[in-house]
């Protein structure tokens, strides 16, 4: 199974803007999602998520700006291949601006305005929890399709 990471740059304590990217390739293209991607050989989850924020949206993070906000794990039933778990982070300092990338679209958001129906369908679960401050750990299982949330369980630290 393999693991990944996900970083969401945030102005604001409480969180007030958000920044997420449109995908524009792989998994989950056509979402609004945080920055991450795959873990590899010889990385820990802090090494990754600093490598693919600079290559998703071009932010440069330190690693100890990284905020540990939890674990999920996703399960695709139909699709176990693509079983994962996300190593979950929020960020509030970095260098630089953000930019679009082959991969991804960079735009803010107010929190209020989060586009939940344009994401990831787990996220409207977990998300308002995290830019309280909470941490998360759980697990989310998807439909067949991929795009719904057939079971979910969420704890909150
Ligand atoms: N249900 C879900 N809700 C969510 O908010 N983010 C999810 C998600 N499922 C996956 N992600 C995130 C985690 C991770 O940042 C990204 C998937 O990473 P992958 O490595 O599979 O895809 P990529 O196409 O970005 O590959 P690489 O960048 O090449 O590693 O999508």
């Amino acid at each position: 199974m393999r693991s990944t990471t996900l970083c969401l740059p945030v102005e604001g304590r409480p969180a007030e803007r958000i920044l997420l990217g449109m995908k524009k390739t792989g998994f989950g293209r056509g979402k609004y999602n945080g920055f991450g991607g795959k873990i590899e050989d010889g990385e820990t989850p802090v090494t990754a998520a600093v490598r693919e924020l600079k290559e998703e949206c071009g932010l440069i993070v330190r690693e100890e700006d990284l905020e540990d906000m939890g674990e999920l794990m996703f399960v695709f039933p139909e699709n176990p291949e693509l079983d994962h778990d996300v190593h979950l982070y929020i960020v509030r300092s970095w260098k630089g601006q953000p930019k679009e990338t082959p991969e991804m679209k960079p735009e803010w958001f107010a929190v209020t305005e989060i586009p939940y129906k344009e994401m990831w369908a787990d996220d409207s679960y977990w998300l308002p929890a995290v830019l309280k401050g909470k941490r998360v750990k759980g697990e989310v299982v998807f439909s067949a399709d991929n795009e719904e949330v057939d079971a979910i369980t969420i704890r909150t630290e």
